[in-house]
């Protein structure tokens, strides 16, 4: 799942994990996050921070692609707000069968959580939404802003029950080279 902050992903991510029939692993890139020291990180340079965030983001996708090449089935819950985290994701998850699902939420919404829960900054989803959402290629997409968290889960374990039709990420793959690769901020990893 792909989506701005507060969008939903996390509460998605939990109903999924008791609607879905199979044991499904939760994977966000908040909880490699939170693996990190924070003393350590705290220490950093804004240099250094950013080679950190873009090592904890490449090793994410790949903790992810492991899991899943071991067999295991993953909600993976992620924000792709720079090309380059898309498009590692496009080669690392080769041979892994993904369904892309765009997590979505009005603006309103957005900063009336954003306030509401204090640990995000308000505006944080707002400034996310256009990177975010750039590539504009999903398998399914859902508004967490007209529909519940039950219904969005429901929705996405009804597209899994309908077996494979089409994959985004075949789709996105055969671009990759191209439109994603002309976005700014597409330093690769
Ligand atoms: N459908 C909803 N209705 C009301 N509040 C919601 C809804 N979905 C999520 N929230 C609230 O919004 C906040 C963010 O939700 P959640 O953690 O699931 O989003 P997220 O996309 O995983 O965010 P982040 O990427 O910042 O961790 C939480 O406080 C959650 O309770």
């Amino acid at each position: 799942m792909n989506g701005v902050s507060s969008s939903g992903k996390s509460s998605i991510a939990r109903q999924l994990l008791i609607d879905l029939d199979r044991p499904f692993f939760h994977m966000g890139v908040d909880m490699i996050g939170a693996m990190r020291s924070q003393t350590r990180t705290y220490e950093l340079d804004a240099i250094a921070l950013t080679d950190v965030l873009r090592q904890t983001r490449a090793g994410f996708h790949r903790a992810v692609a492991a899991m899943a090449l071991a067999g295991n089935n993953i909600v993976m819950d992620h924000v792709l707000s720079e090309p380059w985290r898309l498009r590692d994701c496009l080669t690392v998850m080769t041979g892994i069968d993904v369904v892309f699902v765009g997590v979505h939420c009005s603006l309103d919404e957005l900063r009336r959580r954003e306030q509401q829960r204090s640990d995000r900054p308000v505006g944080t989803a707002a400034s996310q939404i256009e990177p975010v959402h750039a590539h504009s290629i999903y398998d399914l997409e859902v508004d967490t802003s007209t529909d519940t968290i039950e219904a969005c889960s429901a929705r996405i374990k009804k597209f899994l029950d309908q077996g494979r039709l089409r994959r985004a990420f075949d789709q996105l793959r055969t671009s990759a080279n191209t439109d994603l690769g002309q976005q700014s901020g597409g330093d690769p990893v």
